[in-house]
């Protein structure tokens, strides 16, 4: 994995009204490698998440990409909200298609071939491209909406709980397609999750928010031998515990 850092935080302070959500928060994510985001509920994890993409301004602090301000340009970002965010009044390949028709010029036939691609490397099949989203499964939207994340070949992308409503073995999945497409596409991924599965099977770092700031960053061997307080618990307790062992660690 490279050096190079892909997403740089510093000095990040979010305030709603009276509430501190981040307070002075860094952190450095390395071009290719799938950051694991945790943290307590209400932490300010979403709200990093859009701060770094551009949907939402921090109060104060700087995001930036450097490995690619080397060539003075943004880097192209994909998006998979927590809930999917798919328009139900398109199909499935509509709904893929929709950023292509947005932000490209190519033709309808390409647009669509495209998208079929997508969603193939999502792991879907035709039957489900002509579909609404109410008509397929929870774990196949899923999938559509990473591979409208995908859709304009982004070089980021960000995963805003992906795995939530899950079972076991279609998260585990899910996960699986997740690494492979990282690792095959060379992306760098942002992913804030809550289940410690993931954490052990497909991250290669993880940072933990906590009052406001990165409180932990590492493998989950490292901040798991130099845990405390909240960081303890979350890992080493039972669950964290049977996740550890299901990865074999
Ligand atoms: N637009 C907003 N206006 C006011 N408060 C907001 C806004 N967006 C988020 N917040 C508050 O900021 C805090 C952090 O929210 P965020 O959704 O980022 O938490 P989270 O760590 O992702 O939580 P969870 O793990 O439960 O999804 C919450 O208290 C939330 O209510």
């Amino acid at each position: 994995m490279s050096e190079e850092i892909a997403i740089r935080v510093r000095g990040l302070v979010t305030r709603f009204g009276e509430q501190t959500v981040h307070n002075g928060l860094d952190l450095d994510v390395r071009r290719g490698e799938i950051m694991g985001v945790v943290g307590p509920s209400g932490t300010g994890k979403s709200v990093l998440l859009r701060e770094v993409v551009g949907l939402e301004t921090p109060t104060e602090g700087e995001i930036s990409f450097p490995c690619f301000e080397e060539d003075e340009r943004k880097p192209r970002l994909g998006v998979m909200f927590q809930d999917g965010a798919l328009f139900s009044n398109l199909t499935v390949l509509e709904n893929v298609e929709a950023p292509l028709r947005e932000h490209t010029r190519i033709s309808a036939h390409l647009r669509s071939e495209i998208a079929g691609l997508k969603l193939t490397m999502a792991g879907l099949g035709p039957d489900a491209f002509y579909k609404k989203p109410a008509q397929i499964s929870g774990g196949m939207r899923k999938r559509a909406a990473v591979a409208r994340a995908l859709a304009l070949d982004p070089e980021l992308l960000f995963l805003d709980e992906p795995t939530a409503g899950l079972d076991p073995i279609g998260a585990e999945n899910f996960d699986r397609m997740t690494e492979e497409l990282a690792r095959s596409l060379g992306l760098t991924v942002f992913l804030v999750t809550h289940d410690l599965d993931t954490l052990h099977a497909i991250c290669d770092r993880v940072a933990v928010l906590y009052e406001g700031k990165v409180a932990a960053l590492g493998t989950i061997e490292e901040i798991v031998a130099d845990a405390d307080g909240w960081v303890k618990e979350y890992f080493s307790g039972p669950r964290g515990r049977a996740a550890g062992r299901a990865a074999g660690g």
